[in-house]
């Protein structure tokens, strides 16, 4: 039975849809990294939030996973090139928790232009300091965002109600979405210059860690404002603190961490920071959503193969599963031809779609395509991984989708290229769904694939196709089917003949003393 892991605190409603859905769904939460890695081998599935760490480690000694879920956004706790590499697919539910993070972000604003926790914690004491807590108005103030994605294209909104000035920093923005949110673009360093309040909207990557640091900081106006509900490690604490003591940071609103859980940190203490624990995504309406997208995406994908929101691989919709199935069959055997012929180093491969197939979503289809191609060279290959291997070993990979009419209702024709030679195959679906390879090297031949395959190239001459037969026969190898095809009379020709089992390396080499054989291999599917 297909089983899934919730490994963090998510809403019932996930582990609700798993069951409905025939999934075993078992919440183990607050697990050690030694406890998750010792039984993660026994599921297909993980769901998680940000506390669980999808480490390289614990994939490595997840050898049945096929599809971890992220309900939420940022996917920094995931190794996804591990998971890539191991073939799993990678999900997040990006929208789910973007009006509950943005509105955490405005309330952060609103805390500290008010100073709304220290003024509270001083009046439940008993003190009623008017003169110590006089805020600042946030109408007509400057916001900078950094990062105008989902949550911070929803900041700029409401920010906007609020009468106040957007300026964004963001070098994925384009003008025209800049103009429909109605915020001012502008580079970094403009922001640092104009901003009375800044908030970090931008995913934790190589390029915006630490990027709020001392050399950031004092590009700023003095006395500014920042709040960070994105990840801790957008900013250097130490760089932080420091420019709290000398004033020029009026107020700080961090939500999340460099080191979380936070239970100490260096900058708590100071009545100018606002601190919460991670509560950006927390509220009932988010986290019922995330854990209910978590989950029906996860159980499309493992009960039907939609893949929807992976960022690992291709998307497949619900609807296109189904259609996409026999053409990914037809990809993979076509890839798997291929590979088992290819004996020297691969250079490229080339993926044509015709007819029908010119108008699918062809990018799954390439990259099933080389898994068939990788997976007879390679251990653990399949769709995820397979064109990050390709890329890691310089193997050039097109696709091409031909409008061109066809003598094929659909065909998908791959050409490998080896340091040696290029060598084309192509198939078909026979009555919509089944696949058919129609043409090797150029040869016309009509044959359905089966388990076990003997694969014969050999000089056109009378009396060959006997001298096969007789030898197989006498060898007690039982033909299934037997397919013919050649390039003229006398010329060159191939057979395809579906046996009962694999034909051993003794047979084998016979086949290969008979004269007019070129060449002969057992292939599998
Ligand atoms: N505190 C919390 O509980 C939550 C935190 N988050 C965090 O918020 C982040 C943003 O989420 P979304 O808006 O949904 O993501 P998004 O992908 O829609 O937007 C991120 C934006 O950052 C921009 N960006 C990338 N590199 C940048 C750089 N160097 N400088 C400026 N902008 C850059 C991108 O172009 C993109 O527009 C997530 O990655 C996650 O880490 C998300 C949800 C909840
Ligand atoms: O699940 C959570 O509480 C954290 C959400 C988050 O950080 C995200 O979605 O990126």
């Amino acid at each position: 039975m297909t089983r899934v892991l919730i490994a963090d605190d998510l809403s019932p409603r996930a582990a609700e849809i798993f069951r409905e859905r025939g999934i075993e769904a078992d919440v183990k939460v607050g697990l050690s990294p030694a406890e998750l890695e010792s039984i993660i081998a026994g599921y297909d599935g993980l769901a998680v939030r940000s506390a669980t760490k999808a480490t390289a480690k614990i994939i490595a000694a997840a050898t049945r996973l096929k599809v971890i879920g992220r309900a939420g956004i940022g996917v920094d706790n995931v190794d996804i090139p591990a998971a890539t590499q191991r073939g799993i697919v990678v999900m997040n539910t990006p929208h789910g928790n973007s009006v509950t993070t943005a509105e955490h972000a405005i309330a952060m604003m609103f805390a500290l232009a008010r100073q709304i926790p220290a003024a509270d914690l001083s009046t439940q004491a008993g003190k009623w300091e008017k003169s110590r807590f006089v805020g600042v108005e946030l109408m007509g103030k400057v916001l900078g965002i950094v990062g105008c994605g989902n949550i911070g294209s929803i900041v700029a909104d409401r920010a906007q109600g609020l009468k106040m000035k957007v300026i964004a920093f963001d070098p994925y923005l384009s003008d025209d979405r800049a103009k429909d949110l109605n915020v001012e673009k502008v580079s970094l360093d403009q922001l640092f210059a104009r901003a009375d309040f800044i908030t970090l909207h931008t995913p934790l990557t190589d390029g915006t860690r630490h990027m709020i640091n001392a050399g950031a900081i004092a590009k700023m106006k003095p006395g500014v404002r920042i709040i960070n509900c994105a990840r801790g490690e957008l900013v250097v604490e130490e760089d932080l603190k420091a420019a709290l003591a000398s004033g020029q940071v009026a107020g700080l609103a961090l939500d999340v961490f460099a080191v979380e859980p936070a239970k100490s940190n260096l900058l708590f203490g100071s009545d100018k920071l606002v601190a919460t624990p991670h509560l950006g995504a927390s509220t009932a309406e988010a986290q019922e959503k995330v854990a209910l997208q978590v989950a029906e995406q996860m159980a499309d994908f493992l009960l039907t193969g939609a893949v929807t929101n992976a960022l690992n691989m291709p998307s497949v919709t619900a609807e296109e599963a189904p259609r996409l199935r026999p053409y990914m069959a037809l990809a993979q055997q076509l890839g798997s031809f291929a590979g088992q012929m290819t004996h020297s180093g691969l250079k490229a491969v080339k993926i044509e779609y015709e007819g029908h197939a010119a108008e699918l979503n062809t990018r799954p289809l390439t990259a099933v395509a080389l898994a068939g191609l990788l997976g007879p060279l390679l251990d653990s290959v399949n769709m995820v991984n397979a064109p990050v291997i390709a890329r890691e070993r310089n193997i050039e990979v097109s696709e091409i989708k031909h409008s061109r009419p066809s003598d094929y209702q659909t065909l998908i024709r791959l050409t490998v290229t080896t340091d040696r030679q290029s060598r084309d195959v192509a198939g078909t679906l026979f009555g919509g769904d089944k696949p058919r390879l129609v043409q090797i090297k150029g040869i016309a031949v009509e044959a359905e694939l089966g388990h076990h395959m003997l694969y014969v190239t050999n000089r056109d001459k009378p009396g060959f196709i006997g001298r096969l037969g007789t030898l197989l026969g006498a060898e007690g190898v039982n033909i299934a089917t037997f397919h013919l095809g050649r390039s003229g009379p006398g010329e060159d020709a191939i057979a395809l003949i579906e046996v009962d089992e694999r034909l051993d390396d003794a047979l084998l080499a016979r086949i290969r003393q008979i004269p007019d054989v070129v060449q002969a291999t057992a292939l599998s599917f």
